[in-house]
C-alpha cells in the first residue's frame, strides 16, 4: 500500500480485478464457507473509486453495464466505508463515486475491488490512522476476496480465501475475457458445486505444484496445462452455454481456457497479441470480450492515485 496523500479532501484510489490460476475448493465448513486452495493473480483492468468529503454517506456508479449495481448498503463500497467510520467511532460523512471497468456478477470480485479501494480512499479522507493490519481485517469482514483486492499482485489463499501468503514469480501473461451477458451468483455456483458433490467429504486440497513452477519459469505450456478451477463444473450446470464459449475459445487457438472464480467469465490464455484478437473476434458472440494481461509486480493491490 502507497503512503496516502491527501488532496483537496477529494481522494482517488484504484483495485484490479483477479483470476484465480488455481481454485480447489475443499469441504463446507461450519461457518458455510468453503475450504480453499487458490492462487490469485490481479488483472490489468481496476475499478476506481473517488471519495469526496460530504454530510452523511451517498454512493453513484458510473461505467458500462452498472445498472444491477446497488447504491446503498448492499453495496460493498457503502459497508466498506460504514466499517472503517464504525471502526474509527467517526461518522461515515463521504460521497463515494465508483467508476466502473470490471464487469459485475463475472468472477473477477469486482465488488470486493471497489471495497479494498474505498477502505484505503476513505482512510486517507478521514486520516483514521488504521495500519495496514487493522484494514486487512476490516476487508476480511467485508468479503472473502477483499484482502487480496488490497493486496494484489500473486499469492496463495487458504482458509476462505482470506488467508494470504505471497507467490514470488513475476512475469505477463496475455488473457482474453470471455464475459457473459449476465452473471452467476457465487453463493449459488457454490451451493450447486455441493449438489454436485452430493455430501462427498473427502475433498482433498493440493498444492499446485505445476503451476508454481510454470508461474517461477514462465513456461506457457506448462502454465496452460496447470490452471484449473474446482467450480467448473457447476458453473457450467447452472449455464450450459459456458461449454460453447469454452470450446469457440479453444478452437480459435487459445492455449487454456480457465473459468474465473465463480464464473461466468472465461479467460482464455493465449500466446501473443496476434492470438488474441483472433480468439477475440471468435467468442465476440459470446458476450464482450477483452484483452488484458496478468500483473504479477510486487504490489498491485487497492492504491491511492491522487
Ligand atoms: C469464488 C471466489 C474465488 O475467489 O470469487 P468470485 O467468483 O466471487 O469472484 C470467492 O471464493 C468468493 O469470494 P467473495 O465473492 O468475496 O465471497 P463472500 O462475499 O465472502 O461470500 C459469498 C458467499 O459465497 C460462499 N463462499 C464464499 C467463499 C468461500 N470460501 N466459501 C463459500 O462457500 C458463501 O455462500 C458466501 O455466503
Ligand atoms: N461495488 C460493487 N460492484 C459490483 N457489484 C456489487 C458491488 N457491491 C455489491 N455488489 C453486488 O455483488 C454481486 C457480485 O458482484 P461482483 O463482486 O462484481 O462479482 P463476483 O463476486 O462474481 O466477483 C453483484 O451482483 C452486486 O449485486
Amino acid at each position: 500500500m502507497t503512503a496516502p496523500i491527501r488532496v483537496d479532501d477529494v481522494v482517488l484510489a484504484r483495485a484490479p480485478a483477479k483470476l484465480n490460476l488455481h481454485l480447489g475448493v475443499g469441504p463446507l465448513r461450519k461457518d458455510k464457507f468453503h475450504e480453499l486452495l487458490t492462487v490469485f493473480c490481479a488483472l490489468s483492468i481496476s475499478d476506481e473509486v473517488v471519495a469526496s468529503e460530504s454530510e452523511g454517506l451517498s454512493l453513484e456508479v458510473t461505467g458500462e453495464g452498472v445498472k444491477d449495481v446497488p447504491r446503498d448498503k448492499r453495496n460493498l463500497a457503502w459497508q466498506a466505508a460504514a466499517l472503517l467510520a464504525k471502526q474509527a467511532g467517526i461518522d461515515p460523512d463521504v460521497h463515494l463515486e465508483i467508476r466502473k471497468s470490471i464487469p459485475v456478477a463475472a468472477g473477477l470480485a469486482g465488488g470486493s475491488a471497489d471495497a479494498a479501494a474505498t477502505l484505503i480512499a476513505c482512510d486517507a479522507l478521514w486520516q483514521t490512522g488504521a495500519d495496514r493490519d487493522d484494514l486487512v481485517g476490516l476487508g476480511a469482514q467485508l468479503g472473502s476476496d477483499v484482502v487480496f483486492s488490497l493486496t494484489g499482485g500473486l499469492s496463495l489463499g487458504t482458509g476462505r480465501g482470506e488467508r494470504l501468503s505471497p507467490v514470488l514469480a513475476s512475469g505477463k501473461w496475455n488473457w482474453v475475457l470471455a464475459i457473459a451477458k449476465s452473471g452467476l451468483s457465487t453463493a449459488t455456483v457454490y451451493a450447486e458445486l455441493d449438489r454436485i458433490r452430493d455430501g462427498q467429504d473427502d475433498v482433498e486440497l493440493q498444492t499446485p505444484t505445476d503451476l508454481m513452477n510454470a508461474l517461477r519459469s514462465r513456461d506457457l505450456d506448462l502454465l496452460a496445462e496447470s490452471l484449473s478451477n474446482d467450480m467448473e463444473p457447476a458453473a457450467i450446470s447452472l449455464m450450459p452455454s459456458l461449454r460453447q464459449t469454452k470450446r469457440a475459445g479453444l478452437d480459435e487457438g487459445a492455449r487454456a481456457a480457465l473459468l474465473c472464480g465463480s464464473g461466468p467469465t472465461y479467460a482464455f490464455l493465449v500466446q501473443n497479441e496476434e492470438d488474441a484478437v483472433d480468439v477475440a473476434a471468435r467468442v465476440a458472440g459470446a458476450g464482450v470480450c477483452r484483452t488484458v494481461r496478468t500483473a504479477t509486480g510486487p504490489v498491485t493491490g487497492a492504491r491511492i492515485i491522487g
